[in-house]
């Protein structure tokens, strides 16, 4: 974790880039506006160079057009300023190369020859090449001892691919210089999760089922598949954001407090908690967990279509595109503690929160009409505004009121509380953090390994029941049976949103 902000921008975080991938979408409209961010900041040292590579034919110029296009295109007006962008664009170099090919890559070291800085490799491109281009990398003598990988999700497709994959790039790097992407990690508030659950013991003692009565995890995407059919179709939303993103956020709630924040400490915690899912019987599978299908509806207003129809799309698809399910964590902080996770695409809202309920007091004065709002929640907003508000009663004001409770947020909504703080992207945290070496906010391979195999045990009761995925019409809330899953248990999604 970040000592000093001192040591940010120092000269000693200098790298050579080399980013696999660099014309890609991810490349394009991600990775290379947080790069142009952390130059804006002066984060990004002097003498840091940035080598794209894919396999079209591109001079230099034209690639910095390329990218130029992209940043012009993602970055608010206020953020594009020309000192910067030239100053940017001068980094950037492009070599064409087709990564499966080791001949080629002996441009890779001689661009490297000379450097005295740590070269990162980062690897936008289709994990089942990862294996490849490590292996080419070393073979034409482009690595050193300081050489650090970045690997993006998801690290296969089960269990096993993903140990294939780990394999391949093991055979290469050591565990310490390989740095898996989640970027839920590097969201601001899934940072300040940390800082809230360890930095303040009024949540600290209070963290554990004699105190939580059941936790709420949504990530809803109000868009659909993005031209990603191809991608979407064999993962579906299980293996695209639960595998990753959720059960991370799932870790990062219920874990227990680490001995320190380095990442080793903090990357063990986690582990436990995947290691303490339960796995879904036959009967559970049914009853709580729900798979559903957009179907045409609406967004924005807009007709759209639904996911059989999308461009690229087989009519026959059984994929998932919302999951719902209502998780055990077997420890005992977490005994007969729901957790109840959904996600899906085309949702009516872009919002990712997480809703701790408190349980109620052991005995009840209040009016009994509002029994049922007479409990704390902590809601953490990840996005779109980010922000944490505590729920808590108090008196209702007026004379006329008697004793009557009022349900009201104690807020903290960091665009009010850091009004010219501009919050950084995900990747770009990520990225500062792979330049000053640090893994804390990074994956170790256990824990994507955990995830894979309890999902895995999931995927294989979907099979064996052959039941198609329920409908849901795009721009609603999913299907039916992800309301009925939490009612069932006389509760509701939260929906103050
Ligand atoms: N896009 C997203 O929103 C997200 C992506 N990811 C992950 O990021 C990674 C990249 O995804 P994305 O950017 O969408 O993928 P794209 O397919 O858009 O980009 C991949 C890039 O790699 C190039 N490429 C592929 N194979 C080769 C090869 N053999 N030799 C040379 N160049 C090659 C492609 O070139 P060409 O165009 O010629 O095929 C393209 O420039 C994947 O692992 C994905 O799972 C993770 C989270 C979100
Ligand atoms: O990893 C992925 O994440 C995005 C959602 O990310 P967000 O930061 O916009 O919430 C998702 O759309 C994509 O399918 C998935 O691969």
């Amino acid at each position: 974790m970040s000592q000093s902000h001192a040591l940010l921008g120092d000269p000693k975080h200098a790298i050579d880039l080399a980013l696999f991938g660099a014309l890609g979408d991810l490349a394009m409209r991600k990775l290379f506006p947080a790069l142009y961010q952390l130059d804006r900041e002066g984060l990004m040292p002097e003498s840091t160079r940035i080598m794209g590579l894919a396999r079209q034919e591109h001079d230099t110029a034209a690639f910095r057009q390329l990218v130029n296009g992209a940043l012009q295109k993602r970055l608010k007006k206020e953020e594009q300023d020309k000192e910067s962008l030239t100053r940017f664009l001068s980094r950037l170099d492009y070599l064409k190369l087709d990564f499966t090919n080791a001949e080629g890559f002996e441009a890779v070291r001689q661009w490297r020859e000379g450097a005295n800085r740590p070269m990162v490799v980062y690897l936008s491109v289709a994990a089942r090449i990862y294996g490849d281009i490590c292996h080419n990398l070393q073979a034409s003598d482009s690595l050193d001892d300081d050489t650090r990988v970045v690997v993006e999700k998801p690290i296969g497709y089960d269990l096993a691919s993903s140990k294939e994959i780990n394999d391949a790039i093991g055979a290469v790097f050591p565990e310490s210089r390989i740095y898996r992407i989640d970027h839920y990690l590097g969201k601001e508030t899934v940072q300040n999760l940390i800082a809230l659950r360890f930095a303040n013991p009024l949540f600290g003692t209070q963290w554990n089922q004699n105190h939580i009565s059941h936790v709420e995890i949504t990530v809803a995407e109000k868009v659909g598949i993005e031209g990603r059919w191809g991608y979407f179709d064999e993962a579906g939303q299980l293996r695209d954001m639960v595998q990753n993103h959720l059960l991370q956020l799932l870790c990062l709630i219920a874990m227990d407090p680490p001995s320190n924040l380095d990442a080793d400490a903090i990357r063990d915690e986690k582990v436990k908690v995947l290691k303490a899912l339960k796995p879904f019987t036959g009967e559970a599978l049914g009853r709580d967990v729900v798979r559903g299908q957009y179907i045409a509806g609406t967004s924005n207003g807009q007709a759209v279509p639904g996911y059989l129809e999308e461009e690229g799309a087989n009519p026959q698809s059984q994929t998932e595109t919302f999951v719902a399910m209502k998780i055990e964590v077997t420890n005992w902080r977490w005994a007969g503690v729901p957790f109840y996770l959904r996600t899906g695409k085309r949702l009516p809202e872009k919002l990712s929160q997480i809703v701790i309920h408190f349980r109620q007091q052991p005995h009840y004065i209040f009016d009994p009409d509002q029994r049922g709002i007479a409990s704390n929640k902590l809601i953490i907003r990840l996005q779109p505004e980010e922000g944490i508000a505590l729920q808590v009663l108090t008196k209702d004001s007026g004379l006329d009121k008697g004793m009557r409770l009022r349900q009201g947020p104690l807020h903290l909504d960091f665009n009010s509380v850091f009004p010219k703080a501009r919050i950084p992207d995900a990747y770009e945290r990520l990225l500062l953090e792979v330049m000053k070496g640090q893994q804390y906010l990074f994956v170790r391979r256990d824990e994507v390994e955990h995830a894979w195999r309890w999902c895995d045990q999931l995927i294989d009761g979907w099979k064996a029941r052959e039941a198609a995925p329920r409908r849901y019409p795009a721009g609603s809330w999913g299907p039916v049976a992800s309301i009925a899953m939490i009612t069932q248990d006389g509760r509701s999604w939260y929906e103050d949103y």
